[in-house]
């Protein structure tokens, strides 16, 4: 897969050098290109922002120099264009899947109020744009909600993750994990300061295992996601489930 992600502050990207993402970009399974969006003003002070039209707060990205730069990035290809923001389409586990199957996508990150509404409409014509929120809260810019958005894409990408298994189970994962939050998890060692591991873990009985972490998993999402626990399907609830 290949990334290309345009911004003012490329610094914000240095994390993708490391970890899984890293690892990833060393075996050539990710190829990630950080680009300056202020390569393509033309003024001295490479200005990039101007008042918003209507009057009101703040400043918007211009579109002339998006357009420019997503002309040189794009070229005559046609990535899949993904522009955080905090009023966009919510970026979930299951998009989330959805995007690891493109082999190209552009993250261009606002800042300030955002960027030239026609910018998105421009590329809406000829590239597949989504607007995309990463939750309920405004940030300073679109950078940190892209490392969310890459992280989360590029650990489903083949041989990233060492057990592939681990996204399967992942919370939120379509399959039997859908509209459902991990239960607790546990490690060595077995008592630690008097806590103890939940006795059915140590059993190696794997389908009470399975059953329990289910039990826990349901538990935790009606606990602290009741509004998942509402979404469940209840074809997919088995009656034990039922009785929790
Ligand atoms: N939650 C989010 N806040 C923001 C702010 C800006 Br400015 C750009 C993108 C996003 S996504």
């Amino acid at each position: 897969m290949r990334l290309d992600i345009i911004s003012i502050f490329p610094e914000y990207f240095a994390p993708l050098d490391v970890s899984l993402i890293g690892k990833a970009r060393e075996r050539g399974t990710l190829d990630v290109h950080v680009h300056q969006l202020r390569d393509w003003t033309h003024d001295v002070h490479k200005t990039v922002d101007d008042t918003p039209y209507g009057g009101g707060p703040g400043m918007v990205m211009k579109p002339e120099v998006w357009g420019e730069a997503i002309d040189a990035v794009a070229g005559d290809g046609a990535p899949r264009l993904i522009v955080p923001t905090p009023s966009g389409r919510p970026f979930t586990q299951e998009l989330a899947q959805e995007l690891a199957g493109e082999p190209w996508l552009l993250f261009a990150c606002g800042r300030y109020e955002g960027i030239d509404s026609r910018v998105m409409e421009e590329y809406g014509s000829r590239l597949r744009v989504d607007e995309v929120g990463i939750g309920d809260y405004v940030l300073a810019g679109g950078e940190v909600a892209v490392l969310v958005m890459v992280e989360a894409i590029g650990r489903l990408l083949p041989g990233v993750l060492g057990n592939a298994q681990s996204a399967v189970d992942d919370s939120f994962a379509p399959g039997s994990m859908q509209n459902l939050v991990e239960g607790p998890v546990y490690t060595k060692p077995p008592v630690w300061r008097g806590h103890e591991v939940p006795e059915v873990l140590l059993s190696g009985h794997h389908g009470k295992i399975a059953r329990w972490r289910r039990d826990q998993a349901l538990r935790r999402t009606v606990r602290n996601r009741p509004e998942l626990a509402a979404a469940l399907d209840p074809d997919t609830l088995d009656k034990h489930d039922r009785k929790l």
